[in-house]
């Protein structure tokens, strides 16, 4: 009976599965036993006694779990270095890769990191709970940054972490020392426009009226007074990191010359985890468990999992497949595997708008702006487009887009056979898709805008950033001879999904002549269009209905 394969052998054809997993943490190995695939990231990094990552909200909208994780990328040849919401992040997600917590950072015994000194010293910190958080998410961003960050790259990569108790200038006022400074104020007094009776304070570096008294060395703002401060300001000067006695810890070099391997590990309950590096061995997998759940970033499942109380046996981190990760220019598109994370996506797209014809980008454009809105910085560094697309949330941000932007999905079954779904056809309703349990998404096809084709995006939510829509919408016009048309999808809680169309389409509504077009003619056409969707959803939420918005 020899040629009889058992389950797990056959299981374990074509690919060396295997259960050895490691972790760098804070500079140290640390061999991963099998059996731990329920835990978080943060749960072994507190049960292994490094307690200074916090839990907080327990799904990636708080920042308290921010550590940084570093992994050596093979397509670029570079070690890249990224915060990401511990709370949210499998253990065996960041196998072979390098967790930096906040105490590898430093601390008071072996000295404070000049980012935690500034912090101190500017009164950052108050209770103390977010602080790690901040400190990593800002660390991060030094360790991945070539030059300075500028003030505006800081407060982006804090927008995933929240205060509630200090407030968020003596936080912005402490990493603002790391940022690209303006030379002039100190550099060229000439080019400041100093009104008469002021001039560049020493303490503060901006223009005011205060000044020593003569024969006297103490600057009034050293007291606190001139400025209006009841404070001694920080003396951003001083801190220049000769406190900071411990090394930087360097990738590991053990790590770069790692070769990665599919895993196959298990955890409490039964639980199945598996990394396949290969597309045939996803499908493969795919077709014996068919109801497998795929993860990438986890955002969504892991909420599922931990707050919702959903069960799956079967979980399979699709990060490590090449053909998810494509992002490929073409000539009458972009195309972005499934896996791709928002991070990068919106770096790629960045790179578009500047490259090519503004024509063609306009559905880019409008990705950008609402990317800024989708989440904080940690959840964008490992969500991933398809794990977004395929929640099928009606609350996307990005759903309505794919829509308005005449995007394809790339559908691939067990067998390896592709076919192409419009994204306004592949959205059934609350949480539904047009896909079988046998299939997954691929990647998604982005066509380049036409000329006179604009696409544009609409989110209300309760607060601007990291934040679920309330409302949203992804818009476009197109203008031709015959008569324009303007094209809208959205969601309005659930409500939108719950009808019978999910989408507005209001053909041959003419809004301009081509003659009068101009971009901010269709400036105004959007802006029109969202403001009386807001004064709508303000009178009344649904009642009035949305079309009749439109239609008026
Ligand atoms: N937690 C937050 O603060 C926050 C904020 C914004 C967005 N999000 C979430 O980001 C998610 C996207 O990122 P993610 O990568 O973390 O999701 P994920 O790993 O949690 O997966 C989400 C869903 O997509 C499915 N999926 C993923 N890739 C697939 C593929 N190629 N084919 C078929 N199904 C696939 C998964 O099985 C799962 O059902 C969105 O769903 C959104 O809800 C979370
Ligand atoms: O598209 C999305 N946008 C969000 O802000 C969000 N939060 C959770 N899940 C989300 N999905």
């Amino acid at each position: 009976m020899g040629s009889l394969k058992n389950e797990e052998e056959i299981e374990l054809m074509g690919e060396e599965w295997t259960k050895e997993a490691i972790l760098y943490v804070n500079g140290v190995r640390k061999v991963l036993p099998d059996g731990l695939a329920h835990l978080t990231l943060i749960e072994y990094l507190r049960d292994i006694g490094l307690t200074g990552t916090k839990l907080g909200c327990g799904e990636g909208g708080c920042g308290a779990c921010t550590v940084m994780v570093s992994h050596y990328d093979k397509k670029s040849k570079k070690c890249v270095h990224y915060a990401v919401n511990a709370c949210l992040a499998p253990l065996y997600s960041v196998e072979g890769m390098h967790v930096i917590t906040v105490e590898g950072v430093g601390n008071r015994k072996h000295g404070l990191h000049p980012i935690q000194e500034s912090f101190a010293r500017a009164h950052g910190s108050q209770c103390g709970f977010c602080t790690p958080g901040f400190i990593m998410s800002m660390y991060a961003l030094l360790r991945s940054s070539q030059t300075a960050p500028t003030e505006e790259q800081i407060e982006e990569c804090l927008a995933g972490n929240l205060c509630r108790c200090t407030g968020y200038r003596p936080i912005v006022d402490a990493f603002r020392v790391f940022s690209k400074t303006n030379d002039a104020v100190y550099t060229n007094m000439s080019s400041l426009s100093l009104k008469e009776g002021e001039f560049v304070c020493p303490s503060t570096g901006k223009p005011c009226s205060c000044r020593p008294e003569i024969g006297s060395n103490v600057h009034p703002c050293k007291e606190g007074v001139a400025c209006g401060r009841s404070y001694e300001p920080v003396s951003y000067s001083e801190i220049d990191g000769s406190t900071y006695t411990k090394k930087e810890l360097i990738f590991p070099p053990d790590l770069l010359l790692r070769k990665l391997n599919p895993l196959k590990l298990s955890g409490f309950g039964g639980l199945k985890w598996y990394r396949p590096l290969e597309l045939q061995h996803l499908l493969e997998l795919k077709l014996k468990y068919p109801d497998a759940k795929l993860l990438v970033g986890n955002t969504e499942v892991g909420i599922e999992m931990r707050l919702k109380r959903m069960q799956y046996q079967v979980l399979i981190s699709v990060t490590h497949v090449p053909e998810l990760n494509v992002l490929s220019v073409k000539d009458d598109g972009l195309e972005i595997g499934a896996a791709v994370r928002l991070t990068e996506l919106l770096k790629t797209f960045r790179k578009l708008v500047n490259e090519r014809p503004a024509d063609e980008t306009s559905s880019c454009k409008t990705f950008i702006e609402q990317l800024k809105w989708f989440a904080g910085t940690q959840i964008k560094n490992v969500a991933s487009v398809g794990g977004n697309i395929c929640t099928a949330s009606p609350i996307s941000d990005l759903n309505p887009l794919w829509m308005a932007s005449r995007a394809k999905f790339q559908i691939i079954d067990s067998k390896g056979n592709i076919r192409m779904a419009l994204a306004e056809d592949f959205f059934l309703g609350y949480r539904k898709v047009n896909m079988a349990s046998d299939e997954i998404l691929l990647s998604i096809f982005l066509p380049w805008t036409r000329r006179f084709e604009f696409v544009k995006e609409f989110k209300q939510a309760h607060r601007r950033e990291d934040d679920i829509a309330i409302v949203n919408a992804g818009m476009r016009v197109y203008l031709e001879e015959k008569g324009s048309r303007i094209d809208c999808f959205g969601c309005v809680n659930r409500l939108w999904w719950g009808c019978s169309s999910i989408y507005l389409c209001i053909e041959d509504k003419r809004i301009y002549h081509r003659q009068e077009l101009d971009a901010g003619a269709v400036a105004k056409c959007f802006e029109n269009l969202t403001s009386r969707y807001c004064d709508q959803r303000r009178c009344s939420w649904w009642d009035g209905g949305v079309s009749e918005i439109f239609n008026s």
